[in-house]
């Protein structure tokens, strides 16, 4: 070495000006020369370099590797390339490196100039700047000594107080899940697997860490890996607390979605989608609030837009269209929402469906509270009614043995739910006889409903026994229940049977049989419990060979005929019923008439009473008001002398009652309704005498007042 050194001394002097590093080397990789740029940068000194090799500074150089090196150059004269230095005290850094190959007294040597390639100083500082900002820390493992470079943030961030730190044996024990990095940190050293992960730390509270590395290779081998630390607790946290609202968003029952001014599904949870049956995939940005809202035109969204930028939210009511085509309805407030200089509309809808339920049934109970309630006064009316009819059943008055057996039947049918069918000529009792089997049922604190088919407009008979659902025909203003309906419970009595019209015989027919019927107007089946007593004074077998009622619907309501004698079969009873007349109507009339005279009774038990009952009440009615004193003789209240012989020549029902009706009307001039009216003394409502008097053809061309 001396040798060169004298012969090169001058040279090398000259060398030492240069601002490169240089160095002569022999095939031994040994330095002859180093020049003193080499040996300030590598900081060893011009001797100790003399005992140094290129192995020695090249840490990742092997003896093969400086063989096959040397042989390179020798072959091709000179060689660039770059490598890696190490100093005395452990600082590489990266060197571009221009070897040539020189002979001396037939010896090869190798010149080599080398400059650092190192950063410049302001990209450093751009580059420390980023670090830190970013709170980034880097390190880099040298594998063939294990030694570790990092920045002092990547200390920083792993809380360590030197670079042993950071070796991988240490710092795995940072982590929570040492297990997981130590296998990363392997993957990385052993097979050149890069990774970036997140990972918590051991600290408390934890922080979060992105542990991120990679190798450096020289050719295929690893023989460094660079890695990074950040401390992303901060991003996580806000990631997280992002994450929350957006949890709190996608698990909201109600519905939340957000549309663009074009009506696009920008965002929508999970409870819509579920609600409509569509995925993420059919919704975002794949439909507009015209497939979802069928009822929302371009005009009314544009409009709508409109009005939630203007007035900032809304509350509406709108019915959504599921995948299957099924509507419900929602309640919605729409938001306005300016994002990025965006306006959006920000929906948040629930579904309404039970509540429009619950709003339909406390209608629905409404109406039938509302109906109840008409009922309830119905009946009252009804029952105000029954109170004062009782009276008069507790004042059937017999003594004959003849009526005794009608009585008998009475009381035996009472107690069932049978159907009756009460026979008799006008006038004998028969609705006094409905009335005492109603009032003895376990039916008679429920109402009786009277229903008179001769006194009800034929067009009307329908709705008044079935009821009508408004707007059922014309004239139909409001909901009517039925005489039926009415009398769910209890008891309807159909005076005047026989003048229920052909084509309503079914449907009484069905009633009777089913106990069920359809309202007008209705879509519901009426079910009702009610039992049924019928009465008439026509022959309804007879009616039958006419044609003129149904033979099924007389058999169905002849279940227990009872037929009311006429008074003038039942004689004995005269002398008893008149004085029960008698005493009622000088209370009435406020008179002083105890008893009826014997020639009073004579006369009255020769007279026939064409019209029975109510013929001889009628009589003694006006006698009480006509006649004074204590008792009542004979006077010209009492019938035509010669009605009151026992004739043969009996005049037909119908042809009495016509003549009757007109004489009490000739009394009354006519007139037929109030105090002084012929119904009164006729003791019938005026709908009734009107009826009877279409049917007898009594003209009608007298004043009803
Ligand atoms: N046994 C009786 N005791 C007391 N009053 C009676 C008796 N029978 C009938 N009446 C009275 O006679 C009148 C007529 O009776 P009711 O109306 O029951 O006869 P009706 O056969 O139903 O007549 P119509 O066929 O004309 O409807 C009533 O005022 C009733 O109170």
């Amino acid at each position: 070495m001396k040798d060169v050194l004298d012969e090169f001394q001058l040279k090398a002097k000259l060398m030492d000006q240069l601002p490169y590093e240089v160095v002569w080397v022999g095939p031994d990789a040994k330095f002859i020369y180093a020049n003193e740029k080499f040996c300030n940068t590598i900081g060893y000194n011009s001797r100790e370099c003399g005992t140094l090799s290129v192995l020695d500074i090249n840490t990742t150089l092997t003896p093969e590797g400086w063989k096959a090196h040397w042989k390179e150059v020798m072959e091709k004269g000179s060689l660039n390339f770059t490598t890696v230095h190490k100093t005395k005290k452990g600082r590489f850094y990266d060197v571009e490196v221009y070897v040539q190959k020189f002979s001396y007294n037939g010896k090869n040597y190798l010149c080599a100039i080398a400059k650092e390639i190192t950063e410049p100083n302001f990209h450093k500082k751009i580059i420390d700047n980023t670090y830190e900002i970013g709170n980034i820390g880097g390190w880099e493992l040298t594998l063939l000594d294990g030694s570790i470079m990092a920045t002092p943030c990547a200390m920083e961030i792993l809380k360590v107080k030197d670079l042993e730190g950071l070796t991988p044996p240490k710092v795995i024990h940072k982590f929570k899940d040492s297990g997981r990095y130590r296998s990363l940190l392997g993957g990385v050293i052993r097979n050149g697997t890069a990774f970036d992960e997140i990972l918590e730390t051991n600290d408390s509270p934890p922080r979060y860490v992105r542990a991120a590395a990679k190798p450096i290779l020289k050719g295929n081998k690893i023989y460094r890996v660079f890695g990074i630390y950040q401390d992303i607790t901060e991003i996580k946290q806000k990631d997280s607390d992002l994450n929350f609202h957006k949890a709190v968003m996608e698990n909201a029952r109600d519905f939340i979605a957000v549309f663009n001014k074009e009506g696009d599904v920008i965002h929508c949870n999970k409870s819509l989608m579920k609600h409509l049956g569509y995925s993420q995939d059919d919704m975002l940005n794949q439909k507009k609030i015209f497939e979802l809202d069928p009822g929302a035109s371009r005009e009314w969204w544009d409009a709508h837009f409109q009005e939630i930028i203007d007035k900032g939210s809304l509350n509406f009511e709108r019915l959504l269209s599921r995948a299957d085509d099924t509507q419900f309805p929602i309640d919605v407030t729409a938001n306005h929402l300016r994002f990025n200089g965006q306006d959006y509309n920000c929906a948040v809808g629930r579904d309404i469906t039970a509540k429009k339920m619950r709003d339909l049934e406390l209608h629905e109970a409404l109406q039938e509270i509302k109906a109840l309630k008409e009922r309830l006064e119905i009946e009252n009316e009804y029952l105000q009614e029954e109170i004062g009819n009782k009276i008069n059943f507790k004042s059937i008055i017999s003594s004959s043995e003849t009526y005794k057996s009608v009585l008998i039947q009475v009381e035996q049918v009472a107690p069932t739910d049978t159907t009756v069918l009460i026979t008799g000529e006008s006038g004998t009792g028969k609705e006094l006889l409905a009335r005492a089997i109603h009032s003895n049922s376990k039916r008679g604190n429920r109402p009786l409903i009277k229903v008179n088919c001769a006194t009800l407009a034929k067009e009307l008979i329908e709705s008044e026994l079935f009821g009508h659902r408004k707007g059922a025909f014309t004239g139909a203003t409001a909901h009517k229940e039925g005489k039926f309906t009415l009398a769910d419970g209890g008891t309807i009595f159909l005076d005047e049977i026989g003048e229920l019209p052909l084509e309503l015989q079914p449907k009484l027919l069905r009633v009777i049989q089913e106990g069920e019927f359809d309202e007008l107007g209705g879509t519901k089946t009426i079910k009702v419990d009610v039992r049924i007593i019928a009465a008439t004074n026509r022959d309804l077998k007879e009616m039958i060979r006419e044609g003129s009622f149904r033979e099924d619907l007389f058999y169905r309501l002849n279940v227990f005929p009872i037929h009311n004698i006429p008074l003038r079969a039942r004689k004995p009873d005269i002398p008893i019923l008149a004085q029960y007349f008698l005493e009622k109507y000088s209370v009435k009339a406020g008179k002083a008439f105890k008893r009826l005279a014997p020639q009073t009774l004579e006369k009255l038990m020769a007279y026939n009473f064409p019209g029975n009952i109510r013929e001889l009440e009628n009589l003694i009615e006006r006698a009480v008001i006509i006649e004074n004193g204590t008792t009542l003789n004979p006077g010209n209240w009492l019938p035509e002398q010669e009605n009151l012989s026992l004739s043969n020549e009996f005049k037909s029902l119908e042809a009495n009652q016509r003549e009757y009706i007109i004489g009490v009307l000739e009394h009354t001039q006519w007139r037929v309704g109030g105090p002084s009216g012929a119904a009164k003394i006729l003791n019938v409502n005026d709908k009734t005498l009107f009826a009877k008097m279409k049917r007898l053809g009594i003209e009608k061309q007298i004043s009803a007042k």
